[in-house]
């Protein structure tokens, strides 16, 4: 068994009056592509959160590498993972830009920055709209470029919230098969929240059920759809029956 990237241990996170997630441990596994699922309001956004470092828990630990995320060293451990979430949260520059934006904050070469934000315009086939103003692209345009300016950071982790929900079918899909050549081929760990089972059927190879701030089952993708424990099959039975 690989190591793990990322522990979650004895995480609670509650707001003045109840729990909104509590994980007694969690881990995530180098080159998996995870898929978290649960009921609005369930926690899945706090639990990518914690993962990703956006939000140290108030109580419990990360382990990163088999090493406790400090105060000291979160932004360093910060640094190698990227976030798309469902808005694509673009600036009112170019498409170029944009993308470029990542690697600039990082002091890197423009050489450097200009020949990736290249590449990973071809990548995600949006370089036809490298001059054009990022807040005049179509929903799934602007997908496209969120992606390519988390990938162009090469992070160790690409955490997903929802990144699809607002496309329509054919964007999705279309764009849901280039996300997964990409994440294949340059093997990056994969956090995938979505409430969307196909997507998450097609995408990773295990997944979490997550309800009331608790994971309730997690295992492989295929298990847990065709064994849904009580709780997961409160939550999905029905629908995993018509896929499976
Ligand atoms: N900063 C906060 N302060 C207070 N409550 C919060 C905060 N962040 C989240 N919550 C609450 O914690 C619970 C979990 O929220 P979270 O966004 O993680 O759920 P989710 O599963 O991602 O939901 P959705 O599917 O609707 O996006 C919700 O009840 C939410 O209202």
């Amino acid at each position: 068994m690989k190591e793990p990237l990322i522990v979650l241990e004895n995480i609670n996170i509650r707001t003045r009056d109840r729990s909104i997630l509590s994980i007694p441990r969690f881990e995530l596994f180098p080159g998996e592509a995870l898929g978290v699922m649960g009921p609005n309001g369930a926690g899945k956004s706090t639990l990518l959160k914690t993962m990703a470092l956006l939000d140290l828990p108030g109580e419990g630990t990360v382990f990163y590498r088999g090493k406790k995320v400090t105060d000291h060293s979160v932004l360093d451990v910060r640094r190698r993972f990227a976030v798309a979430l469902q808005q694509s949260l673009l600036l009112d520059m170019t498409v170029h830009q944009n993308i470029a934006i990542g690697l600039k904050l990082r002091h890197r070469s423009r050489r450097e920055i200009n020949m990736k934000v290249e590449h990973w315009m071809e990548v995600f086939k949006i370089s036809h709209l490298a001059r054009k103003q990022a807040l005049h692209l179509s929903g799934g345009e602007a997908q496209r470029v969120n992606l390519a300016r988390a990938m162009i950071l090469e992070p160790e982790v690409l955490f997903l919230d929802e990144p699809f929900s607002a496309l329509d079918f054919p964007t999705k899909v279309q764009l849901l098969k280039d996300i997964k050549q990409v994440v294949s081929k340059t093997n990056t760990t994969t956090v995938f929240i979505s409430h969307d089972l196909t997507e998450i059927k097609y995408f990773t190879q295990r997944m979490a059920i997550i309800m009331g701030g608790e994971i309730k089952q997690a295992g492989s993708t295929a298990e847990v759809l065709s064994e849904p424990n009580a709780y997961a099959a409160s939550f999905i039975g029905e629908w995993s029956r018509l896929l499976t």
